[in-house]
This record gives C-alpha cells, sequence and structure tokens, in this order.
C-alpha cells in the first residue's frame, strides 16, 4: 500500500479518537423534569373530568414524593362515585377522592418535606393549601390556574400570601415530552465500542 495513504489514513484515526465528545443539550431540565413527573403521575389518575399530579422535591433536586387524585386505599375505582351533579351529596366524589397534593405529601419518602417545593398539575384547592402549609412546603409551581376564581382557589393564595409560600405558573419549555420504549434513541447515537 501507498505509504501517504498509511499515514493519512492513521493521522485521520488519530484527529477522529482526539475529537471532544460534547454533552447532550437537549436533556430534561430539572424544573421540566419535576413537572412532567407531576403530569406522568396524573396519567394513574382515574376521575373522568381532571386528572391531577404532583412531585415534591427537596432543596438537593430530589423527589421525596409523588402523587395523583384517586380514591382511598380500600375504596375500589369501580364501586365509588365519579361523579359531580348528583341528587344526594353522598353519591358525589367530592366526599372521597383523596387530591394529588395530599397523596404526594403522605406518600412521601423523607421523614419531613420542610423546605420543599411541590410541583403540581393543577393549583391547589384550599384544602390542599392547608395541608402544604403545615408540611413545611415553601414553593409551589403550578401549571393550571384555570380555577383561580373560584373562592376555594382565592383562599388558598391568600392563605399562602399570609404564611410565606411562593407560587407561581410554570411555563414549559416544550409542548410535549415523549417517551419511547423501543429504546431507538440510544442505538442511534450510542459508539461501536
Ligand atoms: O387541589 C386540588 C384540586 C382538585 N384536585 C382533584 C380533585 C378532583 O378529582 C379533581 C377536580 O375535579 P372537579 O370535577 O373540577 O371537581 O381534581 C386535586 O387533586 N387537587
Ligand atoms: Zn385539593
Amino acid at each position: 500500500m501507498d505509504i501517504n495513504l498509511i499515514e493519512n489514513t492513521e493521522k485521520l484515526s488519530l484527529e477522529s479518537k482526539d475529537k471532544k465528545i460534547t454533552k447532550r443539550e437537549d436533556y430534561l431540565d430539572w424544573r421540566e423534569y419535576f413537572m412532567a413527573t407531576a403530569f406522568l403521575a396524573a396519567k394513574r389518575s382515574k376521575d373522568p373530568s381532571y386528572q391531577v399530579g404532583a412531585c415534591i422535591v427537596n432543596k438537593e433536586n430530589k423527589i421525596v414524593g409523588v402523587g395523583y387524585n384517586g380514591m382511598p386505599i380500600g375504596c375500589s375505582d369501580d364501586e365509588f362515585p365519579w361523579g359531580k351533579n348528583t341528587t344526594s351529596k353522598l353519591d358525589s366524589k367530592f366526599l372521597y377522592v383523596c387530591h394529588a397534593e395530599m397523596n404526594a405529601i403522605l406518600n412521601k419518602n423523607s421523614s419531613d418535606v420542610k423546605d420543599c417545593t411541590i410541583y403540581v398539575g393543577l393549583f391547589p384547592c384550599n384544602e390542599c393549601a392547608k395541608i402544604i402549609i403545615q408540611s413545611g412546603i415553601t414553593e409551589v409551581i403550578y401549571f393550571s390556574d384555570e380555577k383561580g376564581h373560584k373562592p376555594k382557589y382565592i383562599a388558598s393564595k391568600k392563605m399562602f400570601d399570609a404564611a410565606g409560600v411562593k407560587y407561581w405558573q410554570y411555563i414549559p419549555k416544550n409542548n410535549k415530552i415523549e417517551i419511547t420504549f423501543s429504546g431507538a434513541d440510544w442505538q442511534n447515537t450510542s459508539s461501536s465500542n
């Protein structure tokens, strides 16, 4: 083989080995990751009208609790009611459903949730606001405030303001985050080693 060709091939392969590999840039940032976790949890909800998820995060960016709105343990999703406008209040979901925020707090895997942030799909109602305040959570990041005009939700804001709990609306960078189970994503980018 031509000696120049061999030298050039070796030089080329050295150059490609030395090329600096940089990090991926399209990774989820922390906030996207936590709000997406709340949205994923909401997919577990059986409520036909609102599926709400919540994700609690500590100061070290560790998830310490996740929850969604659902019937209490032992109360069958098939036997307890999901309706709202029922003749008897006893037959409506309102008396039974555990809210996402309450479930996330009760599901905590740490000793407490003091100074944590809660990510929620829907701004918390007054009952959840009370539990959030009493649990020591100091920040609420919510996606939708579509019930914000209702007295319950106005009461939440009054309580958060009085208790010094910060709250603000999350505006997503991406409208969609896709999860592909096939693994094709990394097969296209990994090296042959
Ligand atoms: O702070 C909240 C407020 C509401 N939810 C849940 C409870 C219900 O399952 C739905 C709301 O349904 P409506 O039909 O609008 O009453 O959302 C919650 O988890 N956390
Ligand atoms: Zn609530």
